[in-house]
């Protein structure tokens, strides 16, 4: 065990916290004011060490899957993820972490809304889970599909005194774009509701969206109960029972994906962060293959491509001598400054993938009511694409030897075949996925105060699509 009584083991703890930190749960931090991610490190890292010395391994012994809660902002997600570690801290299998833990930024505290989103990490008899509590909050949705983008399996939230709202159904059409194929629902605040046909009305009302976009809405699980019950340790009924039976439902409903162990590694950078004397950490979830400690890597996108060597792999503060798909780690780079590596790159096999700079692909237009634009666009529409972790500016425009060019719309509810022309190279292939988004907050400020019907410009998901073709590869100097 590490004494601290001493200068040197106190530097020693100190140099040990800096790889044993909690890497995962500060992944968030980066987006909110406040200390730098290595302030964050070290901070946390002391208290890790003086808490339990040197990293423990990670067990396996349970399968292990990432979930988290989605859902309409103020629905309760972050008092139900408060509520599971309370009620299986009970049960020996998590250590409670309270809603001020949660939403621990200044300004979501003074907002009382989440803004980053957090991982949690909890153990039922069957399985490992890794939560990760998204953002319901329109303006936040970005880290919302961050957070998505890194789960196996969800917990959609909704407030009985609401039912379903925007942001519930843009959720489900983003988990389902991410990849998810089931969700649990969590159907909450039930304490307010004394009219019981109400509580029906919620519930037929979320079968019937879980099959609009696609998830089984006839079997999905719905489960109603009160998180603020469980939290507070008051009525049983609606609170610790609920929550135990929601867990349940995740042990029985949601599957563990099929890894993919055979294909060569891939692991999305989510953050980073730079340790002093031993190198820099990038975490996010490893999409597929296995990576042992010691093997060589590529980052690819944004950029040069860059080779390195994994020289060391952590999990929920634990060490690991190996990663693989599935796991939400860090991975320690060897001779990688913190400026050379960032969010949007991937951490690959050398030579597994490559960045792309423009490829076509087929694009469904979302709706309104989907959440989507109101009018149509044009070639030439530059938005946002979401692919992996990475967020980059693209123009789309029509096939070559597509008739009528410069007459051509694409209408909300259209499936098309277009060109995505990237502003900075990603990392891609055919069969990737990604999300198309636009507008910002300002612009979404200003045509708002200019005239509520010029509304359709403010930041919405404009479609979703999968790469069906590459165009051409980025340069490599
Ligand atoms: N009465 C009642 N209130 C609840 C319940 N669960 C949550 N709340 C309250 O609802 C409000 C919003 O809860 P949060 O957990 O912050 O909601 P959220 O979905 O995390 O919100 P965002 O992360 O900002 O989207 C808080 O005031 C909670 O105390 C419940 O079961 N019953
Ligand atoms: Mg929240």
């Amino acid at each position: 065990m590490l004494s601290l009584a001493t200068p040197r083991a106190i530097a020693r703890s100190v140099s040990s916290a800096r790889i044993t930190r909690p890497l995962l749960s500060t992944v968030s931090q980066r987006l909110s004011a406040g200390p730098s991610s290595s302030e964050l490190f070290l901070t946390l890292g002391l208290n890790y060490a003086s808490r339990r010395g040197y990293a423990e391994a990670y067990s396996r012994a349970k399968p292990h899957l990432n979930i988290g809660t989605i859902g309409h902002v103020d629905h309760g997600k972050t008092t139900l993820t408060a509520a599971i570690t309370k009620i299986l801290s009970e049960q020996g299998g998590a250590k409670f972490t309270d809603y001020a833990a949660i939403d621990k930024a200044p300004e979501e505290r003074a907002r009382g809304i989440t803004i980053n989103s957090t991982h949690v990490e909890y153990e039922t008899k069957a399985r490992h889970y890794g939560h990760i509590d998204c953002p319901g909050h329109a303006d936040y949705i970005k880290n919302m599909i961050t957070g998505a983008n890194l789960m196996d399996g969800a917990i959609i939230v909704v407030s009985a005194t609401d039912g379903s709202m925007p942001q519930t159904r843009e959720h489900l059409l983003l988990a389902r774009q991410v990849g998810l194929k089931k969700l649990v629902v969590f159907i909450n605040k039930v304490d307010q509701i004394t009219d019981l046909e109400l509580l029906e009305l919620v519930e037929m009302e979320m079968r019937d969206l879980l099959s609009t976009y696609n998830f089984d809405g006839e079997h999905t699980p719905i489960v109603l109960g009160s998180a603020l019950a469980a939290l507070e340790g008051r009525d049983p009924e609606r609170g610790a029972q609920k929550i135990e039976q929601l867990m349940k439902a995740c042990d029985d409903w949601l599957d563990i994906p099929p890894r993919d162990f055979q294909k060569p590694f891939l692991l999305p950078v989510e953050d980073v962060f730079s340790i002093s004397g031993r190198g820099t950490v990038a975490t996010g979830r490893a999409e597929r293959g296995i990576a042992n400690k010691g093997d060589e890597v590529e980052v690819v996108g944004l950029g040069p491509n860059l080779k390195t060597t994994l020289t060391g792999i952590e999990m929920f503060h634990k060490e690991l001598d190996r990663g693989e798909a599935g796991d939400n780690m860090g991975a320690l780079l060897r001779g990688v400054k913190r400026e050379q590596i960032k969010r949007g790159q991937v951490i690959a096999a050398p030579g597994s993938i490559k960045a792309v700079s423009s490829f076509q692909a087929q694009i469904y237009v979302l709706t309104k009511d989907e959440g989507g634009r109101y009018g149509p666009f044009l070639e030439g529409f530059c938005p946002q694409l979401f692919i992996r972790t990475a967020d980059v500016t693209v123009r789309l425009t029509f096939p070559s030897g597509t008739p009528n060019v410069a007459e051509k719309m694409v209408m909300p509810g259209d499936h098309v075949e277009l060109v995505c022309n990237l502003v900075h190279d990603v990392a891609a292939e055919v069969g990737s996925r990604f999300t198309l988004r636009e507008g910002n907050k300002t612009g979404q400020f200003l045509m708002c105060c200019l005239s509520p019907g010029f509304a359709f410009i403010i930041s919405v998901t404009v479609g979703t699509g999968i790469i069906t073709k590459i165009l051409s590869l980025a340069e490599q100097k």
